[in-house]
Order: structure tokens, then C-alpha cells, then sequence
């Protein structure tokens, strides 16, 4: 289902468990910094409104989406139950967008196969900044949203996985 048919930040609160006794690590990129903020701030209130403490969310910053490999790494070693990995990837004149957008998925993918702590994707790769805006918050909602409640989710399969 495509996102235009899907709003970002609908979920059923009742599905969703506490995550009060949980840690999270955000890491966002730097690139398209007003999108990504807005992918931040979307993350981060809904992991309050979920119960999280401001305690338990620890922020790391990277130039761009393909340094979010190396800053999930590095954040997957803070003891958090799951990390966020935010960026916005919008197509240019060239194939970079193409090499970014492989690395960063590849990367992330695996460091949810390499360490036990979840990495969750929330890095929008757009054709143009208005289809980023429309994912960061406007209106198809807010991707940052739906990450955290990824997150949360996966949080809690890891701990029942030890249970
Ligand atoms: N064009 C975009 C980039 N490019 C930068 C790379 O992510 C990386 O920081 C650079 O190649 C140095 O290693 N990054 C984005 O996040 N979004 C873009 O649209
Ligand atoms: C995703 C990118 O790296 C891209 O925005 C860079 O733009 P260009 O392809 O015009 O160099």
C-alpha cells in the first residue's frame, strides 16, 4: 500500500506497550535538516506519548544518511533496546541518490543482523522535497511516527526473545 493511501501517523494506541522502561537512541542526519528534524520531533513525541521518559532517548547527529550506519553502530553499544535511524534522501541531477540510498538501506540492514539491538529505518528517499514534506508532517503524516512505533514493537520482541 502506498503511502499516499496510508497516513503516517495513525496507529492504534491500544496495540502499542509501554515504554517506560525502555532506552532509545535517535540518530539523525544532518542533510535536509528541516525534514529531518520534523522526522525527529514526530519520533520523539510519540515515544513520550508512549510512555518513554526524556531520560531514556539519547541524540546522536550525522552529516548525512549514509554516516547513519556508522552512528547506529555506535549507539547500538550505549545498552539501548532500540535505535531510530532518521534521514531524508531526495533525488538530484546524478546517481549519487541512488549509492546513498543502497548504502544506507544495505548498512542498516546490517547491523539488525550483526548486533541484538533493532535498527529501524526511517529515512525517507524522495524524488522531490515536496514528497519529502508531504512524509516529515504534512499530509501523508509524519514517517518519524511510524518509526517509533516500529521501535517500541521491536523493543519489546527483543526483550520477550530473552524471556
Ligand atoms: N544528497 C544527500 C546526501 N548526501 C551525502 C551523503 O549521505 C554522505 O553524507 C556523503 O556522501 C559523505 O559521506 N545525504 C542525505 O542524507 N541526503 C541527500 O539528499
Ligand atoms: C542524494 C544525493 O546525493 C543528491 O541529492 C546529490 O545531488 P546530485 O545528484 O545533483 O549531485
Amino acid at each position: 500500500m502506498a503511502t499516499a493511501n496510508k497516513n503516517l501517523s495513525e496507529y492504534d494506541k491500544n496495540t502499542i506497550p509501554n515504554a517506560k522502561n525502555f532506552r532509545f537512541g535517535i540518530v539523525v542526519s544532518e542533510w535536509n535538516g528541516t525534514i529531518t528534524e520534523g522526522l525527529f520531533k514526530g519520533a520523539y513525541q510519540t515515544l513520550l506519548d508512549n510512555g518513554a521518559q526524556e531520560s531514556n532517548i539519547i541524540r546522536y547527529n550525522v552529516p548525512g544518511s549514509f554516516e547513519l550506519i556508522y552512528g547506529c553502530k555506535k549507539m547500538q553499544q550505549n545498552k539501548v533496546d532500540a535505535v531510530i535511524a532518521i534521514g531524508s534522501v531526495i533525488q538530484g541531477e546524478t546517481k549519487h541518490f541512488d549509492f546513498v540510498c543502497k548504502g544506507v538501506t544495505q548498512g542498516i540492514k546490517d547491523l539488525n543482523i550483526l548486533h541484538n539491538v533493532p535498527v529501524i529505518f526511517c529515512v525517507l528517499t524522495d524524488n522531490t522535497m515536496q514528497q519529502a514534506i508531504d512524509r516529515s508532517g504534512g499530509k501523508h503524516g509524519n514517517k518519524g511516527t511510524e518509526a517509533a512505533v516500529a521501535a517500541i514493537k521491536m523493543a519489546t520482541l527483543e526483550k520477550q526473545s530473552h524471556s
